[in-house]
């Protein structure tokens, strides 16, 4: 279970720009849930996951996992039990490297030749049925670069790579944003196939509305650093565009836009 208590987050303290984003802000999540958190621009979605994994420093609070408070953990030793798949393909893979390379990589994540380029030979098989799983033909091209690779294939090996070792929470950041909407559908279908068969306790920002309502068995709506709508389980279930379009809009015109 993740829990964040009493956050505060402020940008460029102390300075003429200084701005409060999070102020006393509270969030639990529960283990195994898949969380889909929707929002307007600048409604600290982003910064919400940089907290979690340590990316940002915070002015105030503490965050707990499972009861151990990892305020203080550096993000290298956070990123031991997160994954974290980001809006851009090449930020979850090496462009430069091999597939097997970088499957080898990812195998090797957290342990002390974490960073080596070598690859066990005798784990190539395993590389390969993993791979296989996506029926991207990428097992067939081991030795391709991933530079090579299309966005959607990148993508796909982004979110692999992030769920290799074993980890605790899966962080998706916009994950299918920049991914046409056949490639996005694809990738959202292995995601949830990943998160279910591994049972990940998953965090997903998404513009997608669809998305956020057909996956997951929780949805946050984000505003100005607070959340503005929480619905779980059967609520969860009953919720339509439609209906999260009205609360955008309601949000809109309190704020004069
Ligand atoms: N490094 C930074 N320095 C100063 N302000 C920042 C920084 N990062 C984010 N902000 C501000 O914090 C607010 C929240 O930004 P954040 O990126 O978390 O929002 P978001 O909900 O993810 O937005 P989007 O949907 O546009 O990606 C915004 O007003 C943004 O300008």
């Amino acid at each position: 279970m993740l829990e964040m208590k009493n956050i505060s987050k402020y940008y460029n303290p102390g300075t003429v720009n200084e701005m409060c984003l999070f102020e006393d802000f509270n969030l639990k999540i529960e283990e195994g849930e898949f969380l889909s958190i929707v929002g307007s621009n600048g409604s600290g979605k982003t910064s919400l996951l940089n907290i979690i994994c340590g990316s940002i420093p915070l002015e105030d609070g503490q965050i707990y996992v499972n009861g151990k408070n990892i305020s203080k953990e550096k993000e290298y030793k956070r990123n031991q039990m997160i994954g974290r798949v980001y809006q851009n393909p090449s930020l979850g893979t090496c462009p430069n490297m091999t597939i097997l390379e970088n499957m080898s990589l990812a195998d090797n994540k957290g342990k002390i030749y974490g960073l080596s380029r070598g690859t066990n030979k005798a784990r190539t098989p395993y590389y390969q049925e993993l791979l296989q799983q996506l029926s991207l033909g990428l097992e067939d091209k081991l030795n391709t670069k991933v530079g090579a690779l299309s966005g959607g294939q990148r993508q796909a090996m982004a979110l692999l790579m992030a769920t290799m070792s074993p980890i605790e929470f899966l962080i998706l950041d916009e994950h299918t944003a920049a991914l046409d909407p056949k490639t996005a559908e694809l990738i959202m279908e292995l995601t949830d196939k990943i998160v279910r068969e591994k049972k990940l306790t998953t965090i997903m920002v998404t513009h997608n509305l669809r998305y956020a309502i057909e996956y997951g068995n929780r949805l946050i709506m984000m505003h100005q650093g607070e959340v503005v709508l929480d619905k779980k389980g059967k609520e969860k279930e009953e919720e339509s565009i439609e209906n999260l379009l009205d609360k955008f809009n309601a949000i809109s015109i309190e704020c004069g836009n």
